[in-house]
Formats: C-alpha cells, structure tokens, sequence
C-alpha cells in the first residue's frame, strides 16, 4: 500500500517534472553576449571562460597573475568559434572596489563603453585552518578572498548597470560553505554565507533596474585552488570533506551555465548542493517545487545523520594531551614528556601483584583439581595410601604456596631495585596517545601542543628528577 502509494507520488511528480519543463524554455543563450568573469585564469573561471567561449560568447578574464591570463587566453583561442569574437584578459587585484571599478571600466572600454551582458564573479580563494590559530588579520583578509573580492565588483557593476539602464546579468560564486560550515573554515565561510546575504539583498533591489542576480554553491571542484587549499587544510576537514565526491571544473562550469539558462537563482551543482539548497531555503525561490521538496526530505533525515557523524569524527580528533591538560593541569609546573620514574615503578609494582594473584590461582586451581582427581580412588588402607597422601601434601604443601608468592615478589624486588638505580637511563614510556599529536597537523603553525610556556628554560625533564625512596616508589 505504501509502496504503491510512493510510486503514484513519484509518477506523478515526474509527470509534473515533464509538464512543467515543457514550458521553462532557455531564454539566454551566450552567443553573441559579452560575459565578464573574474577568476578566469584557473579553476572553475577558467572553465567557464572555455565553455562560454565555445558557446560564442565574446569573453574578458580577469585575474591577478599575468602568466597565468596569458596561458588561459591562449586555451580561450583554441576554441574560439569565429574570428569576430572579442577574447580579452587584464590584470587587476579585484578585492578592492578602486581597482574593481576600475577593471570593469577596462572591461566596457573594450567593448565601446557597453557592459558586460553577463558577469560571472569566480574569483576567490580559501585558506583554511583552525579558528584559534587565525588572527583578525588573517579574518579580515579571509572575508576579503572570499566576499570582497566579489562584492567589489558587484558593486562597480551595479552602479553601471544602473546607470546606464543596462538589463544585465550578476552571478556570484559562493559554496556549499556559503550554507552550512564546518571545522577548517572560519576564515572563508563567513564570506561565502555574506555572498549568500549579498545575493538576496541585490535580487531584490535590482529588481528595481531589471538586473537578473545568481549564486553558484558549488561542492568540492578540482582546481588549481582546491591543490592549494589543502596545502593548509586540517586533516580533519580533509576527512569530512570526503563524503563529497568533488567534480572537475568544467562539469561545475556547465551546471553554472545550465543554472543561469534556466533562471535558477540559487544554482546547485550536484546532488549535495540541491540538498543542502532546498534544507536552507528561507524566502529564496525554488528551482523545482517538487524535486526541491524531495531534496529536502532527504535533507531532513540525511543531513542530521551527517552531522552527527561529522561530530563524532570532530571528538575523535580531539587533543589528548591538551584536553587533559585544560581538565587536570599538571600541579607543579610542565606536564611531563615521559612518564615519572616513580608511575613507571608502581606500573611495574601493579604487573608483579598481578602476576601473583595469576600465579595464585593457578596454584589453587591445580591442587583442587589434583586433590578432587585424587580423593575418590583414595584407597582406605594400605602403602598406596600412603605414597598418595604424601604427594597430596607435596603438591598443596604450603612451601610450594609460600614459594609461588615470594618468586614473583622477589623478581619484582630485583626489577624495582634495577629501576630504581639505573631506572634514570632507562628509556621513555610514551604517554599513550601522545605521539599521535606529532604530525598529525593538530595544530599547524605557531600554536602548538607543546607551546612554550608549557616548558620553562631551565627544567629538568622529569625522568631526571631527584631519586625517591623505595617507600615514595611504592606510594
Ligand atoms: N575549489 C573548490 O573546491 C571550490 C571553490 N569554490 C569557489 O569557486 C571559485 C573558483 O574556485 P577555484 O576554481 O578553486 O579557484 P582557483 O584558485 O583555481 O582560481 C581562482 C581565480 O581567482 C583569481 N583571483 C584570486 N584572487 C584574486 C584577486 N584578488 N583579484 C583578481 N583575481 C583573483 C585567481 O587568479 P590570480 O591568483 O592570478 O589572481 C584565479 O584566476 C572561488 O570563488 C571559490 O571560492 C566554491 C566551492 C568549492
Ligand atoms: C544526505 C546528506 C549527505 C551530506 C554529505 C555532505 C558532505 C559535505 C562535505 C563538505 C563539502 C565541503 C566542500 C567545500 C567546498 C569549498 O568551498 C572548499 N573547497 C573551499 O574552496
């Protein structure tokens, strides 16, 4: 019954799908448009610079590295469709509204003082790494990489477009970061949500002047700055970060391009976009009432799942000796690097009582066993008698037991007395864990596990410290 009923709800909706697509026709087409992107050197700008160049589009790049716009045109060259299309690229640092406004400019002059029809905003990087090590400085310069150096251009454009009643296009390229976060991104994702504030803000007031507003929240794309990113990338992140499948930049490109033909605002480029979309849509518009209510459905058991798989593996990568440290400081000064003399004696001590309490019992268990195996044919009379109570008495005597006590007390007397003289020279007992921290890229940079107040100049490591007495051992 459910099941039919799950299978009429699907026809039904994608019956509704069909019907529905039967009427959304692709009103942009790029041929001919003059479409400015910036970021257009690399990645996903790059791309789509090849993509829309293959589509006829007249194109213009922007970028900071003039090596790299040189290579990137001379990609747009090969595919150039006819001899008339204008391919231009210049060099700009776009994170400021001056020279924003100012490579824009550059961009219309190319073109008879016309804007651009579409402007796609690629440009940005990310570097990730953990929050307490970041500074304001690097905050700020994180919001510049991800927001400003969109923001400045939209702004620039905006004006223009405004100015000269001009019905373009603005696309932005935020993330799935720009909708849900996770460790590692402290500095680029606060800018991505902010493109995601922009986006919705500029949809509607530009309604004002009939400038069409997009933003792209791609997954994982394998660019030259995805290479780069991970160069800081906690492992951590790394890790969550598998459970996307990532995809190659001109496949990004396409579901951008694909988005803006068909009037998406919010554009997805994959399965996890469209989920992470449809569970964080607010007011924004749907791109497809039903499928983004299946996607959400999915979200709303899958994304909680996920989560709670991310948390776990985020605890599991907790630091050890930074937690016990915050939970129980060391009382005198720096934890120790090895065990103390004295814990590595008691743990010596805890494995000889243990060693005897086995002993013991197998002791007892024996003689029981040889005792119980041996009464019933106790003959009632006779030498046989005898000979056999005499080893009953041999195997129980208490010389054996006085014995089994006193070997491994008297190993483990040797062994104290051995630690305690040269125990000062014997090798380090790692604290378990510990070596985990070592490169596991915990913490990278300055702040470090092992941070220099934790060791005062001048302190002795612990294994050296002032012999104790076989009674402080003991204690
Ligand atoms: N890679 C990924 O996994 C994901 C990326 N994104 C976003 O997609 C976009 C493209 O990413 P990706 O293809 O990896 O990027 P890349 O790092 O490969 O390329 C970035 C481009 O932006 C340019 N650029 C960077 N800073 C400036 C600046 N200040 N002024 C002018 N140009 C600049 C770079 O050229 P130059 O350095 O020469 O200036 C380059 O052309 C970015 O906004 C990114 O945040 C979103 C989701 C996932
Ligand atoms: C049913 C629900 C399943 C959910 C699975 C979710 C998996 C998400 C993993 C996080 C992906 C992070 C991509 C970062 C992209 C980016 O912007 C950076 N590369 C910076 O450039």
């Amino acid at each position: 019954m459910l099941v039919a009923f799950v299978l009429i709800f699907l026809a039904s909706a994608v019956f509704l799908l069909g019907l529905l697509s039967m009427f959304s026709s692709n009103t942009w087409a790029p041929k001919g448009k003059h479409c400015y992107i910036t970021g257009g050197s690399s990645g996903l700008g790059l791309a789509l610079a090849i993509l829309l160049t293959r589509n006829g589009a007249d194109v213009s790049i922007v970028a900071r590295d003039e090596e790299k716009l040189r290579k990137a045109l001379d990609e747009l060259e090969k595919v150039r469709q006819s001899p008339g299309q204008k391919l231009n690229s210049y060099s700009y640092s776009i994170n400021e509204a001056g020279p924003a406004a100012e490579a824009l400019e550059a961009v219309c002059a190319a073109h008879d003082g016309r804007c651009p029809d579409a402007i796609f905003l690629c440009a940005g990087t990310s570097t990730p790494g953990f929050f307490v090590e970041e500074s304001e400085a690097s905050l700020r310069k994180g919001m510049e990489m991800a927001y400003w150096v969109q923001a400045s251009t939209a702004l620039a454009a905006a004006k223009r477009m405004a100015r000269d009643r001009f019905a373009g296009k603005i696309v932005f390229t935020s993330s799935v970061l720009g909708y849900m976060s996770i460790v590692g991104y402290a500095s680029y994702s606060p800018g991505k949500h902010a493109l995601r504030g922009l986006a919705e803000t500029l949809r509607s007031e530009l309604l004002l002047y009939n400038i069409g507003v997009h933003i792209f929240f791609p997954g994982t794309i394998y660019s030259p700055g995805y290479v780069e990113e991970n160069k800081t990338k906690p492992k951590i992140t790394l890790k969550i970060e598998e459970s996307d499948e990532g995809m190659q930049p001109d496949l990004v490109a396409e579901a951008l391009l694909r988005g803006v033909q068909k009037g998406n605002f919010h554009i997805s480029a994959d399965l996890l976009g469209n989920i992470f979309r449809s569970s964080t849509r607010g007011a924004t518009p749907h791109n497809n009432v039903f499928m983004d209510g299946i996607y959400s459905l999915f979200g709303w058991i899958g994304l909680a799942l996920w989560r709670r798989g991310v948390d776990t593996s985020i605890v599991g990568h907790r630091d050890p000796q930074g937690t016990h440290n915050y939970q129980a400081p060391w009382p005198n000064g720096p934890p120790p690097d090895e065990l103390p003399l004295a814990t590595r004696l008691t743990i010596i001590q805890l494995g000889h009582v243990c060693a005897l309490l086995g002993l013991l019992n197998v002791w007892l268990l024996s003689t029981a066993r040889v005792h119980l195996s041996f009464q019933p044919a106790l003959p009632r009379k006779g030498p046989l008698r005898l000979v056999l109570i005499l080893i009953l008495v041999k195997l129980t005597s208490s010389a054996k037991i006085v014995g089994a006590l006193l070997t491994p007390l008297l190993i483990g007397d040797v062994a104290h007395l051995y630690f305690y003289v040269v125990g000062s020279r014997g090798p380090a007992l790692e604290l378990s864990g510990l070596e985990s921290n070592a490169n596991n890229n915990h913490f990278s940079g300055s702040y470090t596990t092992r941070s220099p107040h934790h060791v005062a100049p001048g302190d002795r490591p612990l294994c050296r410290q002032p012999r104790q007495s076989v009674a402080q051992v003991i204690i």
